[in-house]
């Protein structure tokens, strides 16, 4: 079985290093590599998996998950470019770092895959694309799916659609966590307990997405559904429509879009 290293195992490196482990991985062909040393210990005890140094983990592992922030990503891949060697695999869960960096900054015959993960990973429903960089085989592609397999459903996507998915699919939950909370709020304002809101919404979202998924149906039709001429939800969704809710959320994919793009640049 092959060694696959971690390097930064804060939220989305934990939430595959816990998918891994809950897929059958064996910890002691897992390696997690991170700055922080209270952090290191805590994943230790909490994994039993190994917490090395970042050069160790690039030198010992075929597969090295790269899960620090933009900001931090030139600074790692200067460290461990020595240690990495032709026909390993290096996969990036950074948003806007393109394969082009990366591949800029490792030995020529690295294979590189960029992947945009997102928090649901942690419940093994994440929703994940992958694209290959330059010089990334088949077999190598399909081991990143593979890897990101273990915590939720794949899609392949050229490079080029990156910046987008990661601005609905990446930025996502937090998007549907905003809803939520906004929807208990209102629940609280209209006189229903916190608890009762809480549980009231939860449902909605889960039931709603459950429906989604198992009957195939258009969202707008499943819309049509729930409002009645003349009733209470043609009187909410014209309050939606009269604040631009859909004009907003436009804009804010745009602005997530755009950001992913200057992380690619540094900014
Ligand atoms: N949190 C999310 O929902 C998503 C995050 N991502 C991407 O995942 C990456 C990590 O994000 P988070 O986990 O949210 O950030 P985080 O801040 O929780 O984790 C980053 C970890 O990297 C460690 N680190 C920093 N420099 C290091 C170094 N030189 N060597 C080893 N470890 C180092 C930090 O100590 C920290 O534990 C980012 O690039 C982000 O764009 C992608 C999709 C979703
Ligand atoms: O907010 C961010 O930059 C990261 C990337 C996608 C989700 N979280």
């Amino acid at each position: 079985m092959s060694q696959t290293a971690i390097i930064g195992a804060g939220v989305m490196g934990e939430t595959l290093l816990s998918g891994l482990v809950r897929a059958g991985r064996r910890v002691d062909h897992l390696l997690v590599g991170e700055k922080r040393p209270e952090r290191a210990q805590e994943l230790e005890e909490r994994y039993g998996v190994a917490v090395v140094g970042n050069v160790e983990a690039a030198t010992k592992a075929d597969t090295v998950a790269l899960v620090v922030k933009p900001q931090d990503m030139g600074e790692v891949l200067e460290e461990i470019a020595g240690a990495l060697r032709p026909g390993q695999l290096v996969v990036s869960l950074a948003a806007g770092i393109t394969t082009a960096f990366i591949e800029s900054r490792v030995p020529d015959g690295v294979a590189v895959v960029r992947v945009m993960p997102n928090t649901p990973a942690l419940v093994d429903e994440g929703m994940a694309a992958i694209s290959p960089g330059s010089h990334c085989s088949e077999e190598q592609l399909g081991e990143a799916e593979a890897l990101m397999g273990s915590v939720g459903k794949v899609v392949r996507i050229p490079e080029r659609q990156q910046d987008a998915v990661t601005a609905i699919s990446g930025s996502g939950p937090a998007y549907i966590f905003f809803v939520v909370e906004s929807m208990i709020e209102a629940g609280v304002h209209l006189g229903l307990p916190r608890t009762t809101a809480t549980e009231l919404v939860i449902q909605t979202l889960v039931g709603s997405g459950k429906m989604l998924r198992e009957t195939g149906t258009h969202p707008t039709v499943l819309r049509e559904q729930v409002t009645s001429p003349g009733g209470t939800t043609a009187a909410a969704l014209r309050e939606l429509e009269v604040h631009k809710v859909r004009a907003a959320f436009l804009a804010a994919m745009e602005a997530a879009r755009d950001r992913s793009r200057a992380l690619a640049e540094g900014s």
